[in-house]
């Protein structure tokens, strides 16, 4: 199993919510993490005191993951301190220790492309608590594309978090194909831009349970 740790199932985190129906939707259905988007230039960006009024409604034992491209340090600790985030995932240039300064647990986000040496980039960021793989994009994540499966290499040697243009259609597939730790979804469960349709939620949890059910079956 490409995980680095045993799970009992795979973890579901959906990220860029904006409205307080959508992620209380989501969270009725069990999700394991949200995110939220503190990349201002993103369709999908939340302020931080914003994010703080949305992170209060999260419920104890699931995660709350704050999003950041290339932001300055400051910014960081500031969100860091008053929005309550559990985890902080990196999507830009940030180096190693750039990751590590925070003192909180963060994962790293990689946009894969034929060339990416993803092996590297795992010993690279072996502090992460995950690799998460997304398709490249000039516009750093959320693109709703999808990258090559073939690319991941059998065992990462850091628990993996697949992303990138998975859907509530394409996500058993995903799941049974390459069993990551977890899967991260955003445009996939969307109606518009930053708005969840919780429907579409409630198909992508499912379709992570059949994928679950091909691999074991
Ligand atoms: O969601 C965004 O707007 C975003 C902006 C900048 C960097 C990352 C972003 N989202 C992350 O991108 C991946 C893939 O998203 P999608 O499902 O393909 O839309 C996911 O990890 C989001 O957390």
């Amino acid at each position: 199993m490409n995980t680095g740790i045993n799970v009992r199932r795979t973890r579901i985190k959906v990220c860029g919510f904006t409205r307080e129906a959508d992620l209380d939707g989501a969270l009725a259905l069990g999700v394991d993490a949200v995110g939220f988007v503190l990349y201002p230039p993103s369709p999908r960006a939340v302020s931080i005191a914003r994010a703080a009024e949305l992170a209060r409604r999260v419920p104890p034992f699931v995660c709350r993951v704050g999003l950041f491209v290339n932001e300055a340090p400051e910014v960081v600790e500031q969100a860091v301190r008053e929005a309550g985030l559990d985890l902080l995932q990196f999507h830009g240039d940030e180096s190693p220790e750039y990751c590590e300064r925070f003192g909180r647990p963060w994962i790293k986000a990689v946009r894969v492309r034929p060339e990416t040496d993803l092996l590297e980039c795992a010993r690279l960021y072996r502090g992460a608590r995950g690799l998460l793989l997304d398709a490249w994009s000039e516009a750093w994540g959320g693109s709703g594309k999808r990258f090559d499966w073939t690319l991941i290499p059998a065992d990462l040697g850091l628990p993996l978090i697949l992303s990138g243009g998975l859907d509530p259609d394409n996500v058993a597939d995903a799941v049974a194909n390459i069993r990551p730790m977890a899967v991260d979804v955003s445009s996939g469960v969307e109606s518009g831009k930053g708005i969840k349709d919780v429907a579409r939620v409630a198909a992508f949890i499912s379709g992570v349970e059949h994928g679950e059910a091909r691999s074991a079956g």
